[in-house]
């Protein structure tokens, strides 16, 4: 029997927690958590998550704004909205939505924003501190797949993790989280020999690929945890829909447990958002 690892229940759990937490600490602070979501452009992707974000974000009791700028903003302008975030004592948490488009530099803006109101953990401060083991501000989709898999298999002390992928937003943070679980870790990624062979040994395989059902059952040892990051539209009979990056029909035919997408990994983002937006409000009442 394969085990349906369903992010929608999960993450709902955790906003609910949330919500408790976030009503506590209101009651006890007299301050209500502020985030801003930043999309340039008007990538139809982009836009369901910020509605997503910005709904979740009224749920967990929070206060949210959302700021669109058109596709040609320049970068001054930009980096302008950000400076105000950063100066706005409403705000405790500020996220860009990437990619930006071609015109902006990315990294500039991930370092204007304030390492403690980094809420995506992209900062190089918070990239550090992660890499040491000292993070207070941790990747919202690597988290979210760390509480799945925790839910799961429970201690992960031992167990050969292979993440495909090695992008700063998932494949690298999640690679370090679960060195810190104790994990033996192996990153593999486009220009990786032997792929298929490296996943068939995954006790636990993370797939952050970015191509469409990419990963066959054939590639997943018998009982393995799969969690599959993948965000891919596809057509399919004209009609849009979400893939993964992994084949969902034949690996729930081989793991032990297997996320789907949608319903997995997505949620559990947006959740791990909600909670790093309460812990960065909580370290600037208390800074
Ligand atoms: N559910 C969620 O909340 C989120 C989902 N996503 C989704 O996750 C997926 C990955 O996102 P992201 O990490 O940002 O993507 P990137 O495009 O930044 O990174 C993709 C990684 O996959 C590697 N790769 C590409 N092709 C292959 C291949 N044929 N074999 C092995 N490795 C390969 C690349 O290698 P190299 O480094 O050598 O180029 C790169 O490291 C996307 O589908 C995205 O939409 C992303 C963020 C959040
Ligand atoms: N600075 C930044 N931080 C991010 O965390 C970030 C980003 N930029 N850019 C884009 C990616 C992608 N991402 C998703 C979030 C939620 C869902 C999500 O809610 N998915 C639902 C359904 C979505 C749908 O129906 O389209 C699901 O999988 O069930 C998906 C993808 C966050 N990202
Ligand atoms: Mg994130």
């Amino acid at each position: 029997m394969t085990l349906l690892i369903d992010g929608k229940k999960i993450s709902a759990a955790v906003v609910e927690q949330l919500a408790i937490d976030t009503k506590t600490f209101i009651a006890e602070f007299g301050v209500t958590p502020g985030l801003a979501v930043v999309l340039v452009g008007d990538d139809p992707a982009s836009q369901v998550y910020v509605r997503n974000k910005v709904k979740q974000a009224t749920a967990a009791g929070f206060h949210s704004t959302e700021h669109r700028l058109p596709a040609d903003t320049g970068q001054e302008e930009l980096n302008a909205l950000v400076e105000q975030l950063n100066n706005d004592p409403s705000v405790h948490g500020i996220l860009v939505q990437l990619p930006l488009p071609e015109q902006l530099n990315e990294p500039e803006i991930i370092r204007l924003i304030a390492a403690e109101k980094d809420v995506d953990g992209f900062h190089p401060l918070n990239v550090g501190a992660l890499a040491s083991g000292m993070a207070e501000l941790i990747p919202c989709t690597p988290m979210g797949c760390m509480i799945m898999l925790e839910k799961t298999l429970g201690d992960l002390s031992g167990k050969h993790a292979v993440v495909v992928g090695r992008s700063n937003i998932v494949g690298k943070p999640m690679a370090a989280l679960l060195l810190q679980a104790n994990c033996t870790v192996t990153v593999v990624h486009s220009r990786s020999a032997e792929i298929e062979a490296i996943c068939r040994q995954a006790d636990i395989l993370v797939a952050a690929v970015g191509r469409p059902e990419m990963i066959r059952g054939s590639w997943i040892k018998p009982g393995a945890t799969v969690i599959d990051v993948g965000i891919n539209a596809v057509e399919k009979d004209g009609k849009r829909r979400l893939v993964g990056d992994v084949a969902f029909g034949e690996a729930s035919e081989v793991a032990g447990a297997i996320s789907p997408v949608p319903g997995g990994v997505g949620p559990m983002t947006i959740a791990c958002l909600m909670k790093n937006t309460l812990t960065a409000a909580r370290q600037q009442v208390s800074a």
